[in-house]
């Protein structure tokens, strides 16, 4: 890439997609070349020359969005929730085959950046989880967001779960203590073994509290994104970043060395 990266934005005129394409405009080396709607599909045509490409869509597209912008030669930046092992697998593997093709071409290999969260806060919670959760008996995840939100629970609030029953799972923990025998509905979701509750209420933006507890005593790490303009300092750091991470990273927290 050269020292000016070309950026077009996929779900520009969204909640998140308008937030980036200002912050684009608005950054130092940064050039907002396409701005990509519903109905316009990712190509050379739409894509006017891109380096890098920003995803903020919805969970049913933007998987086959990653696949073209791959096939367009062009890095990714995602933002939108919906992945999971199978799809991310996709994507290693297309990247594989595009970055050898481009190897051999003499061309730096593609990188996708995908980040469930972009929040400085989100990101050092979901940090702070994943170190402390070997330590108590009892983990559960609460994700709280504006009603608007189409899919439960959040991006963030899987892969804080996630990160937890791996750690768990290292540290040799079993299930967290549940004598429930009825109700399980009122349970919250199963995300590897962690219940995650997710509370849709007017007035909020995206919020995430992680409770821990032992016999006589509790940890709660809990992280407010109270505007969307929170989010643009990672995006543009993905951006930034993405260039020079040849393959899949998912989750801000590597770009940010904290992992
Ligand atoms: N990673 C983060 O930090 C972060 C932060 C906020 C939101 N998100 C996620 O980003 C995504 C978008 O959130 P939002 O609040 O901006 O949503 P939004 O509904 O405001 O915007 C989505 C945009 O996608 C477009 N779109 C819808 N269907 C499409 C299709 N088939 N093809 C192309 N574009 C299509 C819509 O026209 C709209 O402009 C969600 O998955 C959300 O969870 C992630
Ligand atoms: O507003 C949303 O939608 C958000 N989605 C992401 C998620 O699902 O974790 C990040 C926070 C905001």
């Amino acid at each position: 890439m050269s020292d000016l990266i070309r950026v077009a934005v996929l779900g520009a005129s969204g909640r998140m997609g308008a937030q980036t394409c200002a912050a684009v405009e608005a950054a130092d080396g940064l050039q907002l070349v396409a701005r990509l709607g519903r109905g316009d599909a990712p190509g050379a045509g739409t894509l006017a020359g891109a380096d890098v490409a920003v995803d903020f869509t919805v969970p049913s597209v933007t998987e086959a969005n990653v696949h073209a912008l791959l096939d367009a030669g062009v890095h990714a930046v995602v933002g939108t929730t919906g992945w999971d092992d199978a799809s991310r697998g996709r994507v290693t593997e297309h990247l594989g085959r595009v970055n050898a093709e481009r190897a051999a071409a003499g061309l730096g290999g593609l990188g996708v950046l995908i980040a469930p969260n972009f929040g400085l806060s989100a990101v050092l919670a979901m940090t702070f989880a994943a170190k402390a959760a070997r330590y108590f008996e009892s983990a559960e995840v609460v994700e709280l967001h504006h009603p608007n939100k189409v899919d439960a629970p959040s991006g963030t609030a899987r892969h804080t779960a996630a990160a937890i029953a791996r750690a768990r799972a290292e540290a040799g923990l079993g299930p967290s203590p549940d004598a429930t025998e009825s109700g399980w509905e009122a349970r919250g979701a199963d995300v590897d073994g962690v219940r995650v509750h997710a509370v849709r209420l007017r007035g909020l933006v995206a919020h995430e509290e992680i409770l821990f507890g032992n016999e006589g005593e509790q940890l709660v790490i809990r992280q407010d994104s109270f505007d969307r303009a929170s989010f643009m300092p990672g995006v543009v750091l993905a951006v930034r970043s993405v260039g020079s991470r040849p393959g899949l990273t998912v989750g801000l927290e590597h770009v940010l060395d904290l992992s």
